[in-house]
Protein backbone atom coordinates (compact mmCIF):
# COMPACT_ATOMS: atom_id res chain seq x y z
CA UNK A 1 0.00 0.00 0.00
CA UNK A 2 1.04 3.64 -1.08
CA UNK A 3 1.27 6.00 1.74
CA UNK A 4 -1.67 7.23 1.19
CA UNK A 5 -3.62 10.80 2.08
CA UNK A 6 -6.72 8.44 2.95
CA UNK A 7 -5.15 6.40 6.48
CA UNK A 8 -6.06 7.90 9.95
CA UNK A 9 -4.97 7.58 13.30
CA UNK A 10 -7.87 7.44 15.57
CA UNK A 11 -8.30 9.44 18.24
CA UNK A 12 -6.12 7.70 21.34
CA UNK A 13 -8.05 5.35 23.35
CA UNK A 14 -8.93 5.37 26.95
CA UNK A 15 -7.97 2.00 27.00
CA UNK A 16 -5.39 -0.73 25.79
CA UNK A 17 -4.92 -1.63 22.50
CA UNK A 18 -4.90 -6.14 21.62
CA UNK A 19 -3.24 -7.52 18.51
CA UNK A 20 -5.56 -11.04 19.34
CA UNK A 21 -3.99 -14.07 17.39
CA UNK A 22 -6.12 -16.57 16.36
CA UNK A 23 -4.02 -19.12 15.24
CA UNK A 24 -4.95 -21.36 12.59
CA UNK A 25 -8.09 -19.62 11.49
CA UNK A 26 -8.19 -18.82 7.83
CA UNK A 27 -11.15 -17.90 5.79
CA UNK A 28 -12.25 -21.16 3.40
CA UNK A 29 -14.67 -22.22 0.93
CA UNK A 30 -18.07 -22.75 3.50
CA UNK A 31 -17.89 -26.21 2.61
CA UNK A 32 -18.08 -29.13 4.81
CA UNK A 33 -13.98 -29.42 5.17
CA UNK A 34 -14.27 -25.89 6.96
CA UNK A 35 -14.04 -25.96 10.35
CA UNK A 36 -14.14 -21.72 11.05
CA UNK A 37 -17.84 -22.08 8.98
CA UNK A 38 -19.26 -25.13 10.35
CA UNK A 39 -18.28 -24.07 14.02
CA UNK A 40 -21.43 -21.63 16.37
CA UNK A 41 -19.21 -18.52 16.26
CA UNK A 42 -21.50 -15.89 17.49
CA UNK A 43 -19.08 -13.45 18.91
CA UNK A 44 -16.54 -13.51 15.62
CA UNK A 45 -19.70 -13.05 13.17
CA UNK A 46 -21.09 -10.20 15.17
CA UNK A 47 -17.71 -8.29 15.21
CA UNK A 48 -17.16 -8.84 11.44
CA UNK A 49 -20.94 -7.56 11.01
CA UNK A 50 -20.40 -4.51 13.24
CA UNK A 51 -16.27 -3.27 13.16
CA UNK A 52 -14.47 -2.37 10.17
CA UNK A 53 -12.63 -5.70 8.60
CA UNK A 54 -10.19 -7.19 5.63
CA UNK A 55 -9.07 -10.39 4.94
CA UNK A 56 -4.95 -10.24 4.90
CA UNK A 57 -2.01 -12.22 3.05
CA UNK A 58 -0.13 -14.83 4.57
CA UNK A 59 1.54 -16.62 3.09
CA UNK A 60 4.76 -16.83 0.06
CA UNK A 61 6.08 -13.39 -0.86
CA UNK A 62 3.58 -11.71 1.68
CA UNK A 63 5.66 -12.77 4.34
CA UNK A 64 9.36 -13.03 2.79
CA UNK A 65 9.03 -16.36 1.74
CA UNK A 66 10.42 -18.03 -1.76
CA UNK A 67 7.42 -19.08 -3.78
CA UNK A 68 3.91 -17.64 -3.68
CA UNK A 69 3.01 -21.60 -2.75
CA UNK A 70 4.76 -21.80 0.61
CA UNK A 71 1.89 -21.65 3.24
CA UNK A 72 2.54 -19.30 6.25
CA UNK A 73 3.66 -20.50 9.56
CA UNK A 74 3.76 -19.17 12.98
CA UNK A 75 7.36 -17.83 12.66
CA UNK A 76 6.99 -15.79 9.53
CA UNK A 77 4.04 -14.40 10.37
CA UNK A 78 4.45 -13.45 13.61
CA UNK A 79 7.95 -11.96 12.84
CA UNK A 80 6.44 -10.16 9.77
CA UNK A 81 3.33 -8.87 12.07
CA UNK A 82 6.69 -7.65 14.51
CA UNK A 83 8.70 -6.25 12.17
CA UNK A 84 5.79 -4.19 10.52
CA UNK A 85 7.54 -4.76 7.17
CA UNK A 86 8.17 -7.89 4.61
CA UNK A 87 11.53 -8.79 5.32
CA UNK A 88 13.35 -12.25 3.46
CA UNK A 89 12.74 -15.21 5.71
CA UNK A 90 14.88 -17.83 6.30
CA UNK A 91 14.35 -19.81 3.67
CA UNK A 92 14.58 -17.18 1.42
CA UNK A 93 17.89 -16.28 2.58
CA UNK A 94 19.58 -19.67 2.65
CA UNK A 95 18.03 -20.32 -0.87
CA UNK A 96 19.59 -17.44 -2.17
CA UNK A 97 23.21 -18.03 -0.31
CA UNK A 98 22.97 -21.89 -1.92
CA UNK A 99 22.53 -20.05 -5.75
CA UNK A 100 25.26 -17.34 -5.13
CA UNK A 101 27.60 -19.85 -3.55
CA UNK A 102 27.56 -18.08 -0.26
CA UNK A 103 25.91 -20.83 2.00
CA UNK A 104 29.09 -23.00 1.29
CA UNK A 105 31.75 -20.36 2.76
CA UNK A 106 31.29 -20.14 5.86
CA UNK A 107 33.48 -20.54 8.76
CA UNK A 108 30.78 -23.06 10.76
CA UNK A 109 30.42 -25.27 7.14
CA UNK A 110 34.40 -25.42 6.92
CA UNK A 111 34.78 -26.50 10.75
CA UNK A 112 31.69 -29.02 9.82
CA UNK A 113 33.34 -30.39 6.66
CA UNK A 114 36.78 -30.55 8.56
CA UNK A 115 36.51 -33.76 10.44
CA UNK A 116 39.12 -36.51 10.32
CA UNK A 117 39.06 -38.95 7.56
CA UNK A 118 36.77 -41.68 8.91
CA UNK A 119 34.75 -39.82 11.09
CA UNK A 120 30.86 -39.17 9.85
CA UNK A 121 28.89 -36.25 9.15
CA UNK A 122 24.97 -36.75 10.44
CA UNK A 123 22.66 -34.49 9.13
CA UNK A 124 19.28 -34.41 11.34
CA UNK A 125 15.98 -32.82 10.25
CA UNK A 126 12.71 -32.65 8.94
CA UNK A 127 12.46 -34.43 5.60
CA UNK A 128 10.36 -32.43 3.53
CA UNK A 129 9.57 -29.57 1.40
CA UNK A 130 7.39 -27.54 3.48
CA UNK A 131 9.33 -24.98 4.25
CA UNK A 132 7.97 -24.21 7.54
CA UNK A 133 11.07 -25.91 9.31
CA UNK A 134 13.04 -26.92 6.65
CA UNK A 135 13.53 -28.08 3.43
CA UNK A 136 14.67 -30.95 1.13
CA UNK A 137 17.33 -28.69 -0.72
CA UNK A 138 18.72 -27.87 2.04
CA UNK A 139 19.77 -31.61 3.06
CA UNK A 140 20.76 -31.68 -0.71
CA UNK A 141 22.94 -28.47 -0.33
CA UNK A 142 24.94 -30.04 2.68
CA UNK A 143 24.98 -33.91 0.83
CA UNK A 144 26.78 -32.14 -2.26
CA UNK A 145 29.14 -30.52 0.08
CA UNK A 146 30.39 -33.28 1.74
CA UNK A 147 30.79 -35.57 -1.06
CA UNK A 148 32.99 -32.47 -2.71
CA UNK A 149 34.73 -32.25 0.32
CA UNK A 150 35.61 -36.43 0.31
CA UNK A 151 33.59 -36.88 3.22
CA UNK A 152 33.02 -40.60 3.00
CA UNK A 153 30.31 -41.29 5.58
CA UNK A 154 26.97 -39.38 5.76
CA UNK A 155 23.89 -40.54 7.67
CA UNK A 156 20.90 -38.51 8.01
CA UNK A 157 18.59 -38.60 10.93
CA UNK A 158 14.95 -38.37 9.57
CA UNK A 159 12.14 -36.71 11.47
CA UNK A 160 9.20 -37.46 9.27
CA UNK A 161 6.52 -35.03 8.33
CA UNK A 162 3.13 -35.55 7.51
CA UNK A 163 2.33 -31.95 9.18
CA UNK A 164 3.72 -29.42 6.64
CA UNK A 165 2.69 -31.69 3.30
CA UNK A 166 0.58 -34.25 2.85
CA UNK A 167 -0.10 -36.94 5.40
CA UNK A 168 1.61 -40.18 4.08
CA UNK A 169 4.22 -38.56 1.69
CA UNK A 170 7.54 -39.74 3.88
CA UNK A 171 8.48 -42.26 0.76
CA UNK A 172 8.80 -39.28 -1.74
CA UNK A 173 11.71 -37.18 0.31
CA UNK A 174 12.80 -41.02 1.28
CA UNK A 175 13.02 -41.42 -2.57
CA UNK A 176 15.14 -38.43 -3.84
CA UNK A 177 17.62 -39.14 -1.22
CA UNK A 178 17.94 -42.52 -1.76
CA UNK A 179 18.50 -41.78 -5.15
CA UNK A 180 21.49 -39.25 -4.52
CA UNK A 181 23.02 -41.86 -2.08
CA UNK A 182 22.69 -44.52 -4.65
CA UNK A 183 24.86 -42.14 -7.33
CA UNK A 184 27.50 -41.45 -4.38
CA UNK A 185 27.83 -44.63 -3.16
CA UNK A 186 28.78 -46.04 -6.52
CA UNK A 187 32.23 -44.18 -5.99
CA UNK A 188 35.03 -46.64 -4.23
CA UNK A 189 34.87 -45.91 -0.26
CA UNK A 190 31.40 -44.07 0.13
CA UNK A 191 28.67 -44.98 2.45
CA UNK A 192 25.92 -42.46 2.41
CA UNK A 193 22.69 -43.79 4.37
CA UNK A 194 19.93 -43.35 6.52
CA UNK A 195 20.55 -44.19 10.08
CA UNK A 196 17.60 -43.10 12.28
CA UNK A 197 13.73 -42.00 11.87
CA UNK A 198 10.33 -41.26 13.48
CA UNK A 199 7.72 -38.92 13.33
CA UNK A 200 8.01 -35.39 14.48
CA UNK A 201 5.73 -35.67 16.87
CA UNK A 202 6.99 -38.41 18.53
CA UNK A 203 11.08 -37.91 18.64
CA UNK A 204 13.15 -34.62 18.80
CA UNK A 205 10.84 -31.69 16.95
CA UNK A 206 9.37 -30.99 21.04
CA UNK A 207 8.81 -27.62 22.01
CA UNK A 208 7.17 -27.34 25.52
CA UNK A 209 9.31 -29.50 27.31
CA UNK A 210 8.58 -32.83 26.65
CA UNK A 211 11.99 -34.04 27.23
CA UNK A 212 10.71 -37.84 26.57
CA UNK A 213 10.76 -37.21 23.07
CA UNK A 214 14.18 -35.75 22.82
CA UNK A 215 15.72 -38.97 24.56
CA UNK A 216 13.82 -40.96 22.61
CA UNK A 217 15.69 -39.02 19.63
CA UNK A 218 18.70 -39.42 21.43
CA UNK A 219 18.55 -42.82 22.53
CA UNK A 220 17.84 -43.57 18.70
CA UNK A 221 20.66 -41.62 17.31
CA UNK A 222 23.08 -41.67 19.68
CA UNK A 223 23.12 -44.89 21.09
CA UNK A 224 21.35 -46.71 18.68
CA UNK A 225 18.92 -48.08 21.04
CA UNK A 226 15.23 -48.77 20.63
CA UNK A 227 12.48 -51.35 20.00
CA UNK A 228 11.80 -50.40 16.56
CA UNK A 229 15.29 -51.93 14.00
CA UNK A 230 14.78 -51.59 9.97
CA UNK A 231 16.72 -52.87 7.25
CA UNK A 232 16.43 -49.82 5.52
CA UNK A 233 14.07 -46.36 5.87
CA UNK A 234 11.42 -47.45 3.54
CA UNK A 235 11.26 -50.84 4.94
CA UNK A 236 10.26 -48.72 8.04
CA UNK A 237 7.91 -46.37 6.84
CA UNK A 238 6.32 -49.72 4.58
CA UNK A 239 6.01 -52.42 7.50
CA UNK A 240 5.12 -49.64 10.18
CA UNK A 241 2.13 -48.52 7.67
CA UNK A 242 1.39 -51.95 7.66
CA UNK A 243 0.68 -52.47 10.95
CA UNK A 244 -1.44 -49.41 10.85
CA UNK A 245 -2.63 -47.92 7.87
CA UNK A 246 -3.63 -44.74 9.27
CA UNK A 247 -0.60 -43.68 10.40
CA UNK A 248 0.04 -39.95 9.76
CA UNK A 249 3.79 -39.13 8.88
CA UNK A 250 3.99 -37.12 11.92
CA UNK A 251 2.96 -39.98 14.28
CA UNK A 252 5.50 -42.94 13.44
CA UNK A 253 7.59 -44.30 15.91
CA UNK A 254 11.19 -43.76 15.86
CA UNK A 255 13.58 -46.62 14.45
CA UNK A 256 16.59 -47.59 14.10
CA UNK A 257 18.07 -48.52 10.78
CA UNK A 258 20.53 -51.79 10.95
CA UNK A 259 22.96 -53.87 9.09
CA UNK A 260 22.24 -57.98 9.19
CA UNK A 261 24.17 -58.30 12.47
CA UNK A 262 21.54 -55.69 13.98
CA UNK A 263 24.26 -53.61 14.49
CA UNK A 264 22.98 -49.46 14.02
CA UNK A 265 24.71 -48.32 10.68
CA UNK A 266 24.86 -44.89 11.92
CA UNK A 267 25.60 -44.10 15.18
CA UNK A 268 26.60 -40.41 16.39
CA UNK A 269 30.19 -41.21 17.70
CA UNK A 270 32.94 -39.07 19.38
CA UNK A 271 34.67 -36.93 16.30
CA UNK A 272 31.84 -36.86 14.20
CA UNK A 273 30.21 -34.00 12.84
CA UNK A 274 26.33 -33.46 13.37
CA UNK A 275 24.45 -30.07 11.46
CA UNK A 276 20.75 -30.01 12.59
CA UNK A 277 19.32 -29.13 9.04
CA UNK A 278 16.25 -27.26 10.64
CA UNK A 279 15.82 -23.25 10.15
CA UNK A 280 13.29 -22.80 12.24
CA UNK A 281 14.65 -22.70 16.20
CA UNK A 282 10.96 -23.52 18.44
CA UNK A 283 11.35 -27.01 17.57
CA UNK A 284 15.46 -27.51 17.10
CA UNK A 285 16.11 -25.97 20.75
CA UNK A 286 15.41 -29.18 23.00
CA UNK A 287 18.21 -31.07 20.90
CA UNK A 288 20.44 -28.61 20.65
CA UNK A 289 20.64 -28.31 24.38
CA UNK A 290 20.86 -31.46 24.59
CA UNK A 291 24.23 -31.85 22.63
CA UNK A 292 25.39 -28.46 23.24
CA UNK A 293 25.40 -27.77 27.18
CA UNK A 294 27.78 -29.45 29.62
CA UNK A 295 25.25 -28.68 32.65
CA UNK A 296 22.05 -30.32 31.38
CA UNK A 297 18.58 -31.38 32.78
CA UNK A 298 16.98 -32.95 30.61
CA UNK A 299 17.10 -36.27 30.44
CA UNK A 300 20.09 -38.95 31.22
CA UNK A 301 22.18 -38.88 27.99
CA UNK A 302 24.24 -41.66 28.99
CA UNK A 303 27.88 -41.16 27.64
CA UNK A 304 27.63 -37.77 24.91
CA UNK A 305 29.40 -38.21 22.03
CA UNK A 306 32.20 -35.27 21.44
CA UNK A 307 30.99 -33.48 18.32
CA UNK A 308 31.00 -30.52 16.35
CA UNK A 309 27.68 -29.47 16.13
CA UNK A 310 26.07 -26.63 13.99
CA UNK A 311 23.07 -25.33 13.55
CA UNK A 312 20.92 -24.07 10.01
CA UNK A 313 20.52 -20.85 12.12
CA UNK A 314 20.36 -19.62 15.63
CA UNK A 315 17.93 -21.31 17.58
CA UNK A 316 18.12 -19.12 20.49
CA UNK A 317 19.48 -15.80 20.57
CA UNK A 318 19.49 -14.74 23.72
CA UNK A 319 21.88 -17.90 24.72
CA UNK A 320 23.22 -17.97 21.27
CA UNK A 321 22.63 -21.66 20.65
CA UNK A 322 23.60 -23.22 18.63
CA UNK A 323 27.41 -21.92 18.70
CA UNK A 324 28.12 -22.92 15.16
CA UNK A 325 25.46 -21.76 12.86
CA UNK A 326 25.68 -21.95 9.27
CA UNK A 327 23.31 -18.65 8.38
CA UNK A 328 23.40 -15.79 9.86
CA UNK A 329 19.71 -15.03 11.51
CA UNK A 330 16.54 -13.18 9.94
CA UNK A 331 17.36 -9.32 11.46
CA UNK A 332 14.19 -7.33 12.65
CA UNK A 333 16.24 -4.26 13.52
CA UNK A 334 13.30 -2.09 15.02
CA UNK A 335 10.22 -4.88 16.53
CA UNK A 336 7.32 -3.65 17.24
CA UNK A 337 7.88 -4.38 20.92
CA UNK A 338 10.72 -2.88 21.31
CA UNK A 339 9.53 0.42 19.54
CA UNK A 340 6.65 0.81 21.99
CA UNK A 341 8.79 0.14 24.83
CA UNK A 342 10.77 3.34 23.71
CA UNK A 343 7.69 5.39 23.76
CA UNK A 344 7.11 4.19 27.29
CA UNK A 345 4.04 1.67 26.74
CA UNK A 346 3.84 -0.47 29.07
CA UNK A 347 3.15 -4.15 26.98
CA UNK A 348 2.10 -7.80 27.96
CA UNK A 349 2.17 -10.98 26.20
CA UNK A 350 -0.05 -13.68 26.56
CA UNK A 351 -0.57 -17.54 25.18
CA UNK A 352 -0.33 -21.21 26.11
CA UNK A 353 3.63 -22.39 26.12
CA UNK A 354 2.56 -24.31 22.76
CA UNK A 355 2.98 -21.03 21.28
CA UNK A 356 5.73 -19.20 24.02
CA UNK A 357 8.05 -18.54 20.60
CA UNK A 358 5.19 -16.68 18.78
CA UNK A 359 4.28 -14.29 21.32
CA UNK A 360 7.92 -13.91 22.61
CA UNK A 361 11.30 -14.55 19.79
CA UNK A 362 9.18 -15.21 16.61
CA UNK A 363 7.03 -11.69 17.31
CA UNK A 364 10.76 -9.67 18.67
CA UNK A 365 12.39 -11.11 15.45
CA UNK A 366 14.83 -12.87 17.86
CA UNK A 367 15.11 -11.85 21.69
CA UNK A 368 13.04 -14.13 24.06
CA UNK A 369 12.88 -12.53 26.92
CA UNK A 370 11.76 -9.37 28.22
CA UNK A 371 14.34 -6.13 26.98
CA UNK A 372 12.73 -4.20 30.42
CA UNK A 373 11.24 -6.30 33.07
CA UNK A 374 9.24 -3.65 34.50
CA UNK A 375 7.62 -2.73 31.13
CA UNK A 376 6.77 -5.75 29.71
CA UNK A 377 5.27 -9.15 30.84
CA UNK A 378 5.28 -12.12 29.27
CA UNK A 379 2.69 -14.79 30.60
CA UNK A 380 3.23 -18.34 29.07
CA UNK A 381 -0.16 -20.28 30.38
CA UNK A 382 1.13 -23.97 30.44
CA UNK A 383 -0.18 -26.26 27.89
CA UNK A 384 -1.82 -29.56 28.28
CA UNK A 385 1.15 -31.88 28.15
CA UNK A 386 0.99 -36.00 26.53
CA UNK A 387 -2.32 -35.23 25.49
CA UNK A 388 -3.58 -35.17 21.43
CA UNK A 389 -5.14 -31.73 21.27
CA UNK A 390 -7.53 -33.39 19.04
CA UNK A 391 -9.05 -34.76 23.03
CA UNK A 392 -8.43 -31.41 24.73
CA UNK A 393 -9.61 -28.83 21.72
CA UNK A 394 -10.39 -26.37 24.27
CA UNK A 395 -6.77 -26.36 25.48
CA UNK A 396 -6.32 -23.35 27.86
CA UNK A 397 -8.42 -20.71 25.97
CA UNK A 398 -10.42 -19.96 29.09
CA UNK A 399 -7.24 -20.06 31.03
CA UNK A 400 -5.87 -17.12 28.79
CA UNK A 401 -9.56 -15.17 28.66
CA UNK A 402 -10.34 -15.12 32.59
CA UNK A 403 -5.94 -13.62 32.50
CA UNK A 404 -6.50 -11.26 29.52
CA UNK A 405 -9.74 -9.82 31.42
CA UNK A 406 -7.56 -9.55 34.90
CA UNK A 407 -4.61 -7.55 32.44
CA UNK A 408 -6.94 -5.67 30.92
CA UNK A 409 -8.68 -4.28 34.03
CA UNK A 410 -5.50 -3.66 36.00
CA UNK A 411 -4.99 -0.36 33.72
CA UNK A 412 -1.37 -0.69 33.30
CA UNK A 413 -0.86 -1.54 30.04
CA UNK A 414 -1.09 0.44 26.88
CA UNK A 415 -0.67 -3.17 23.92
CA UNK A 416 -0.93 -6.44 24.63
CA UNK A 417 -0.42 -9.69 22.28
CA UNK A 418 -2.43 -12.66 22.70
CA UNK A 419 -2.45 -15.72 20.97
CA UNK A 420 -5.15 -18.74 20.52
CA UNK A 421 -3.77 -21.66 19.77
CA UNK A 422 -6.76 -24.06 19.62
CA UNK A 423 -7.45 -24.07 15.71
CA UNK A 424 -3.86 -24.13 14.73
CA UNK A 425 -2.91 -26.73 16.98
CA UNK A 426 -6.15 -28.92 17.09
CA UNK A 427 -6.43 -28.35 13.08
CA UNK A 428 -2.49 -30.16 13.06
CA UNK A 429 -4.40 -33.67 13.94
CA UNK A 430 -6.39 -33.61 10.92
CA UNK A 431 -10.17 -34.40 12.41
CA UNK A 432 -12.91 -32.08 11.64
CA UNK A 433 -15.21 -32.20 14.55
CA UNK A 434 -12.16 -31.53 17.50
CA UNK A 435 -11.42 -28.37 15.05
CA UNK A 436 -14.60 -27.19 15.24
CA UNK A 437 -14.88 -26.98 19.14
CA UNK A 438 -11.44 -25.68 19.00
CA UNK A 439 -12.69 -22.32 16.96
CA UNK A 440 -15.83 -22.44 19.44
CA UNK A 441 -13.31 -22.14 22.28
CA UNK A 442 -11.66 -19.43 20.88
CA UNK A 443 -14.63 -17.41 19.70
CA UNK A 444 -15.37 -17.86 23.43
CA UNK A 445 -12.66 -16.32 24.60
CA UNK A 446 -12.47 -13.58 22.19
CA UNK A 447 -15.87 -12.41 23.54
CA UNK A 448 -14.78 -12.29 27.39
CA UNK A 449 -11.74 -10.13 26.20
CA UNK A 450 -14.02 -8.11 24.15
CA UNK A 451 -16.69 -7.13 26.74
CA UNK A 452 -13.71 -6.27 29.08
CA UNK A 453 -12.09 -4.21 26.41
CA UNK A 454 -15.94 -2.28 25.63
CA UNK A 455 -15.69 -1.35 29.30
CA UNK A 456 -12.68 0.38 29.26
CA UNK A 457 -12.72 2.03 26.01
CA UNK A 458 -9.86 -0.53 24.65
CA UNK A 459 -9.51 -1.48 20.92
CA UNK A 460 -8.28 -5.04 19.07
CA UNK A 461 -7.32 -5.96 16.10
CA UNK A 462 -8.43 -10.08 15.52
CA UNK A 463 -6.44 -11.30 12.92
CA UNK A 464 -4.98 -14.92 12.67
CA UNK A 465 -1.06 -15.49 11.03
CA UNK A 466 -2.09 -18.13 9.00
CA UNK A 467 -5.38 -20.41 8.37
CA UNK A 468 -5.36 -24.23 8.92
CA UNK A 469 -9.00 -24.78 10.49
CA UNK A 470 -10.92 -24.01 7.45
CA UNK A 471 -8.96 -26.31 5.31
CA UNK A 472 -9.11 -29.65 7.06
CA UNK A 473 -9.05 -31.79 3.67
CA UNK A 474 -7.14 -31.38 0.55
CA UNK A 475 -7.36 -33.35 -2.89
CA UNK A 476 -4.98 -34.63 -4.48
CA UNK A 477 -4.37 -34.04 -8.68
CA UNK A 478 -5.77 -37.37 -9.37
CA UNK A 479 -8.94 -36.27 -7.09
CA UNK A 480 -7.92 -38.20 -4.03
CA UNK A 481 -9.52 -36.39 -0.78
CA UNK A 482 -7.48 -36.89 2.46
CA UNK A 483 -7.69 -35.12 6.26
CA UNK A 484 -5.14 -32.20 5.77
CA UNK A 485 -2.93 -31.51 8.88
CA UNK A 486 -1.50 -28.82 7.49
CA UNK A 487 -1.71 -25.36 7.04
CA UNK A 488 -3.15 -23.45 4.37
CA UNK A 489 -2.36 -20.52 1.64
CA UNK A 490 -6.27 -18.90 2.51
CA UNK A 491 -6.14 -15.05 3.87
CA UNK A 492 -7.66 -14.75 6.94
CA UNK A 493 -9.54 -12.48 9.01
CA UNK A 494 -8.59 -9.22 10.35
CA UNK A 495 -10.79 -6.90 12.46
CA UNK A 496 -10.88 -3.47 14.34
CA UNK A 497 -12.94 -3.90 17.46
CA UNK A 498 -13.20 -0.14 18.37
CA UNK A 499 -15.92 0.72 20.94
CA UNK A 500 -16.20 3.86 19.73
CA UNK A 501 -16.31 2.95 16.01
CA UNK A 502 -18.65 5.75 14.21
CA UNK A 503 -18.47 4.22 10.98
CA UNK A 504 -16.35 6.87 9.85
CA UNK A 505 -13.56 4.55 8.33
CA UNK A 506 -12.57 0.90 6.53
CA UNK A 507 -9.98 -1.61 6.59
CA UNK A 508 -8.01 -1.75 3.22
CA UNK A 509 -9.52 -4.26 1.14
CA UNK A 510 -7.70 -6.72 -1.37
CA UNK A 511 -8.11 -6.00 -4.45
CA UNK A 512 -7.72 -8.20 -8.01
CA UNK A 513 -4.89 -7.10 -9.69
CA UNK A 514 -3.21 -5.51 -6.65
CA UNK A 515 0.34 -6.31 -6.35
CA UNK A 516 1.73 -7.39 -3.32
CA UNK A 517 2.54 -4.09 -1.87
CA UNK A 518 -0.76 -3.22 -2.32
CA UNK A 519 -2.70 -6.10 -0.94
CA UNK A 520 -3.11 -6.10 2.84
CA UNK A 521 -1.04 -8.76 4.64
CA UNK A 522 0.42 -9.24 7.43
CA UNK A 523 3.29 -6.81 7.55
CA UNK A 524 0.74 -3.95 7.63
CA UNK A 525 -0.56 -4.21 11.24
CA UNK A 526 1.97 -2.85 12.94
CA UNK A 527 1.29 0.41 11.35
CA UNK A 528 -2.25 0.12 12.02
CA UNK A 529 -1.16 -0.78 15.88
CA UNK A 530 0.21 2.74 16.52
CA UNK A 531 -2.62 4.28 14.14
CA UNK A 532 -5.20 2.32 16.45
CA UNK A 533 -3.62 3.72 19.91
CA UNK A 534 -3.81 7.51 18.40
CA UNK A 535 -0.32 7.29 17.28
CA UNK A 536 1.02 8.20 13.60
CA UNK A 537 2.86 5.17 12.48
CA UNK A 538 6.88 5.54 12.10
CA UNK A 539 7.05 6.11 8.14
CA UNK A 540 9.56 3.43 7.67
CA UNK A 541 6.86 0.91 8.33
CA UNK A 542 4.18 -1.01 5.68
CA UNK A 543 1.15 1.55 5.90
CA UNK A 544 -1.59 1.41 8.01
CA UNK A 545 -4.69 -0.44 6.96
CA UNK A 546 -7.25 2.22 8.30
CA UNK A 547 -8.80 4.81 5.43
CA UNK A 548 -11.21 7.41 5.66
CA UNK A 549 -14.71 6.65 4.53
O1 LIG B 1 3.55 -27.06 14.68
C1 LIG B 1 4.44 -26.43 14.07
O2 LIG B 1 5.63 -26.44 14.37
C2 LIG B 1 4.04 -25.59 12.87
C3 LIG B 1 3.77 -26.52 11.73
O3 LIG B 1 4.95 -27.15 11.35
O4 LIG B 1 2.91 -24.83 13.17
P1 LIG B 1 3.06 -23.29 13.64
O5 LIG B 1 3.85 -22.59 12.57
O6 LIG B 1 1.63 -22.79 13.68
O7 LIG B 1 3.71 -23.29 14.97
MN1 LIG C 1 0.54 -20.30 13.70
MN1 LIG D 1 0.64 -24.58 13.02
Amino acid sequence: MNNSVNNVVLTPPTGPVLLLIMDGWGIGSGGPEDAVAQANTPVFDRLWGKYAHTELMTHGGYVGLPSGKDMGGSEVGHLTMGAGLILDQGPTRINKAIADGSFYESEALEQVLSIEPGKALHLIGLLSDGNIHSHLTHFRALINAAFERGIRRLYVHALLDGRDVGIQTAQKYVCELESDFACINDNDGFDYAFASGGGRERIIMDRDGDWSKVEAGWNLMVHGEGSERFPSMMAAITRLREQQPDLIDQDMPGFVIVGEDDAPIGKISDGDAVVMVNFRGDRAIEITEAFELDDFSGFDRGVRPQVTYAGMMVYDEDRNLPVLQLMGPTKVDEPFGKRILELGIKQFRLTETQKYPHVTFFFNGGYRQPLDPTMEDYILIPSDKKVSFADQPQMKSAEIADKAVELIESGQYGFGLINFANADMVGHCGKIAPAITAVEAVDNAIGKIIDALQACGGRALITADHGNAEEMQVQDKSGHVEASTKHSTNPVPCILFDPSYDGSYKLHQPRDGDDKALMPGLSHLAATLYAMMGKEPPTDLNTSLIEAL
